[in-house]
């Protein structure tokens, strides 16, 4: 009797396993077992509140996608199997773990590869890829600020402006972009001498007048989706000779307040065009090597078609963008089954 139980409680067992594993996806009239897209995530808490939001969870299961919290206090290796490892955390033994998982895991999507994203933990480095494309078609022209960075003495920055030729105002941000609340901590300055007060390392990059609006344009593997968001306003010439000072401004474009439905100037709101956006988007997948980010992107006051990228994000708050959980959802599927596909054939 015993025996039996035992035997009961193993078949449990592997029923359960199974059913973790696979799911039965009924289909005009027939069932025919689909394999789960497990989906492996190590993010920060503030980055699970505001990303596994139910309705992405919820629409994930249905479409066949399980979302598994990784445990970082155990070995990787040990948990899963992942398909797709999706993740957003900063420390340097976290990226060593994640390239040894990635040597040792081939079959296994790493959403992204760690190098990749350091690459835009650099403010100097972040938009090297956009400056060295150049891009102009009938669409438009994509820059970026012209910039310098000051590694050490402060106190050499009014002549290191003046010897680059910068024109004022200027913005100040921290040289890393780690993701800490400092690294957001900018500036705007009027002349170069406040400048000597901040702290380096930081680059100072030509303020561009764009009508006080930002486009955040958000990539998620092929999709993108384009939003507005309120930015600092237009400096006139006036204000410009008047204020000698600093100052130091909040985050003002991640206010959850989005610019979308606000009465604003048509030549300002007008998003960029949508075939520049999408050869811009292709051409900076394959140079940043990333399939998840976003571009914090403004027109030049007074032009139609002369757009700057001011920064780049890796793994934004995708949480904020409409439809997110249908564009990632799609997207993770799309690289779950395309694996499958090439792992049979
Ligand atoms: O440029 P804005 O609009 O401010 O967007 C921010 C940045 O991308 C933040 O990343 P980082 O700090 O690395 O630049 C990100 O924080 P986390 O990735 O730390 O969460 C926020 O995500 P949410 O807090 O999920 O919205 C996102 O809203
Ligand atoms: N060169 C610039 N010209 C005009 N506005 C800028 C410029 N750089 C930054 N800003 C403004 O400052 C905000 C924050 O700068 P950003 O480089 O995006 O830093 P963060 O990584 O903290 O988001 C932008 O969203 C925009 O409103
Ligand atoms: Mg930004
Ligand atoms: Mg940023």
């Amino acid at each position: 009797m015993r025996l039996m139980d035992e035997v009961e409680k193993e078949e449990e067992k592997v029923v359960e396993e199974v059913q973790d594993q696979w799911c039965l996806v009924v289909n005009a009239g027939f069932a025919s077992p689909k394999k789960f897209v497990v989906v492996g995530y190590a993010l920060t808490s503030k980055k699970i509140k505001s990303f596994m939001q139910p309705k992405l969870e919820g629409l994930a299961r249905n479409k066949g996608i399980l979302f598994v919290a990784i445990d970082q206090n155990r070995p990787l290796s040990e948990q899963g199997p992942f398909d797709i490892v999706l993740h957003k955390l900063s420390c340097k033994e976290w990226r060593q773990v994640l390239e040894d998982y990635r040597q040792s895991h081939p079959e296994v999507t790493v959403l992204d590869p760690p190098d990749c994203i350091q690459h835009l933990r650099n403010r100097q480095h972040m938009l090297q890829a956009v400056a060295e494309m150049n891009f102009s078609d009938s669409y438009g022209k994509v820059g970026v600020p012209r910039q310098l960075v000051i590694k050490r003495d402060a106190s050499a920055v009014p002549e290191l402006v003046n010897r680059a030729g910068l024109n004022l105002p200027l913005v100040a941000k921290p040289l890393v972009a780690d993701g800490s609340a400092k690294s957001h901590e900018l500036s705007l300055a009027y002349e170069p001498y406040s400048l000597q007060k901040l702290e380096p390392p930081f680059v100072l990059q030509e303020f561009v007048n764009h009508g006080g609006v930002l486009f955040k344009v958000y990539i998620v593997g092929d999709a993108i989706k384009v939003v507005r968001r309120f930015s600092l306003p237009d400096v006139s010439k006036w204000e410009h000779s008047k204020d000698a000072g600093i100052y130091r401004f909040p985050r003002v474009s991640c206010a959850a307040a989005s610019a979308d439905d606000a009465d604003l100037d048509p030549i300002v709101g007008e998003l960029p065009p949508r075939p520049l956006l999408e050869k811009l988007a292709t051409e900076l997948r394959w140079r940043l090597g990333l399939r998840l980010f976003n571009l914090d992107m403004i027109r030049e006051y007074g032009t139609r078609d002369r757009f700057y990228v001011i920064d780049i994000n890796y793994f934004p708050g995708y949480g904020k963008m409409p439809e997110y959980e249908h564009i990632f959802t799609d997207f993770l599927l799309k690289l779950g089954n395309g694996k499958y596909k090439k792992k049979s054939g």
